[in-house]
């Protein structure tokens, strides 16, 4: 059976001896990349729905084609040699994250103009040449975002590099993710009022951990592995940089005066407490980088939050002088705003982080959920990789009259869900939302309160003191109501939910069934029943009861 291309073949029909399996490496000395061989896929993969991609795993290579599993069946497709594939032949981009797309993306044509997709997003704010946009559609560009390990993770602002890194990997390119080892214990002072606290060894090497995790986790494979991500750490190149060495390699190519120049040295300049000569030289450790990426791993291309120009320019600039070559670009994004012309950051109260230890993908769901109309055709347009005509079906809707509040809304939280936590993420949190909603008919397993444990007040009772007792007590004794009375009068107007149920007694004992799966049990109070509003400080509780002690 041919499906564009792919052969398909039940599983008794193929004997995996008969497969010369190959290391994805040996794929790309072979001159193809692992998204090249994707994208191809992409096309016939546009065809199923997301639930059925999520098992979706590229397993094996071999030199005259690629297989992949797909639903117990093994897909085939040969290859000729690279020399011999014409660009045309390799059909969409498709995301190696979890190899999973969402049902409104419409497949990206390869080497279709990056810069073009990204001005009609709202995602360009500057090129430092618009050569940049014939070299994009001519040839295969390595392009490279630094992230340094300031935090445990990533937050949202952040997640606007891994977008355009992404799109750049829709087109046809390859996205490098640095780490800033080596920065990081600099402190970048661009859009800084202040110098950054230093940060200790351990602190910086737990950071790159969790920040690695993440970039792997959104721009990887479903292996786990990092596919045709490029992962580095700066501190690599700069731990056995000698003084003598910098001054003489970076240093004298160097002018003071464009340094001075640099918005974030003048602003800091004019500031009461100045700046460090060690916060002076961030600028050029950022552009040596570049410099050391293009002439050792063929980077041709820097991208960066507006913040990043200064940064970004020093680096093309050391590649004229230091390299005395052409070919290496710079492109910045628009920093992301709310509405309130506030920055999403890291410092701010109530951050949007990426990992899910720092904030669960139940909770990140409903950041989303819960954002405000006049945000949230923005945020599709540049958080999501929906097709614009998606986006623009989505906006006209919410002018329409039958319009059902939130809808733009559950769309968005879905697709960057999906794309941050993947399926499995999106998932928890659907699952966590309902189970949150009071009234809600969902079937509870401890599972999906035990997710929600820490994402709502939750406490901990030995399994005899949950047992037999009267819900009123036990709805005081854990803290969800101040008083019995207070309970019972809210019970009394039906609005007291055990389990997601109505509890129409105030007689109403604790029964063993009613602790799910011997372990926990969730008390609502109040229908505040509206999903947004399910959100961190719901009236809802989980009360864990596991045997002796308990503990949620
Ligand atoms: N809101 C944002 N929109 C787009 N890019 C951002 C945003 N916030 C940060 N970035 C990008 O991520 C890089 C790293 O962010 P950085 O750690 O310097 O600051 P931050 O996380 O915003 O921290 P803070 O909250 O302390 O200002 C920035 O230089 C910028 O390019
Ligand atoms: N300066 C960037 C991080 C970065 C570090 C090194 C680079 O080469 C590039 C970017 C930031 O503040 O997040």
């Amino acid at each position: 059976m041919e499906h564009l291309g792919w052969n398909i073949f039940e599983p008794r029909t193929y004997r995996p001896s008969q497969l010369q399996v190959l290391s994805v490496s040996s794929l790309i000395i072979l001159g193809f990349s692992v998204d090249e061989v994707l994208c191809s896929l992409g096309r016939f993969c546009s065809m199923l729905k997301p639930s059925s991609m999520a098992t979706l795993a590229a397993r094996s290579v071999a030199s005259a084609g690629y297989f992949i599993h797909f639903n117990h069946k093994l897909l085939f497709k040969q290859f000729p040699r690279r020399s011999a594939v014409p660009i045309s032949s390799i059909g969409s981009i498709h995301s190696t994250h979890q190899n999973l797309k969402s049902s409104g993306e419409t497949p990206v044509p390869s080497r279709r103009n990056i810069v073009e997709i990204l001005k009609e997003r709202s995602l360009l704010e500057s090129v430092t040449s618009e050569e940049l946009k014939s070299a994009c559609v001519s040839s295969n560009l390595k392009v490279y975002c630094g992230f340094d390990p300031t935090a445990e993770s990533l937050h949202l602002g952040n997640l606007l590099g891994i977008i355009v890194l992404s799109w750049f990997q829709r087109c046809g390119h390859t996205p490098v993710a640095l780490i800033g080892g080596a920065t990081a214990r600099i402190g970048d002072p661009s859009g800084k009022s202040l110098e950054r606290p230093e940060l200790d060894v351990e602190t910086l090497e737990r950071n790159t951990v969790g920040i690695r995790e993440t970039i792997g986790r959104v721009l990887g494979n479903s292996n786990g592995e990092e596919g045709g991500l490029v992962v580095l750490n700066n501190y690599d190149w700069w731990k056995d940089m000698r003084l003598l060495d910098f001054l003489k390699r970076v240093g004298r190519y160097a002018r003071v005066g464009t340094m001075m120049a640099k918005e974030s040295v003048k602003k800091r300049l004019e500031s009461e407490q100045g700046m460090s000569y060690t916060e002076f030289t961030y600028q050029l450790l950022q552009g040596y980088d570049f410099v050391y990426l293009f002439e050792n791993e063929d980077v041709n291309v820097q991208i960066g939050g507006s913040d990043q120009w200064g940064n970004i320019t020093a680096g093309t600039d050391l590649i004229r002088r230091i390299s005395q070559a052409e070919g290496a670009y710079g492109l910045t994004f628009p920093l992301l705003l709310k509405s309130d012309g506030t920055k999403f950051g890291k410092s701010e109260d109530g951050a949007i982080w990426l990992s899910p230890s720092m904030l669960s993908p139940y909770k990140f769901y409903q950041y989303f959920f819960s954002v405000p109309d006049a945000d949230v055709v923005r945020f599709l347009k540049i958080l999501t990789f929906l097709d614009l005509e998606v986006v623009e079906e989505i906006a006209r809707e919410m002018r329409s009259p039958g319009y059902v509040p939130n809808s733009a809304q559950r769309r968005l939280a879905e697709e960057v869900t999906r794309f941050v936590h993947g399926q499995e993420g999106l998932d928890e949190a659907i699952k966590a939302t309902e189970a949150l909603r009071p009234g809600a008919e969902t079937a509870l397993d401890w599972r999906a309160i035990d997710a929600i444990a820490q994402d709502v007040p939750s406490c901990s009772f030995a399994y005899n003191e949950v047992l037999n007792s009267s819900l009123v007590d036990l709805s005081v004794s854990s803290g969800l109501f101040e008083t019995k009375s207070a309970a019972r009068r809210l019970l009394k107007q039906g609005g007291v939910y055990l389990n997601n149920s109505r509890v129409d007694s105030d007689g109403r004992k604790i029964e063993a069934q009613d602790i799910i799966d011997g372990k926990v049990l969730l008390l609502s109070a109040g229908k505040k029943n509206k999903i947004s509003q399910a959100a961190i400080g719901s009236t809802s509780l989980a009360i864990s009861s596991l045997l002796p002690e308990a503990s949620v």
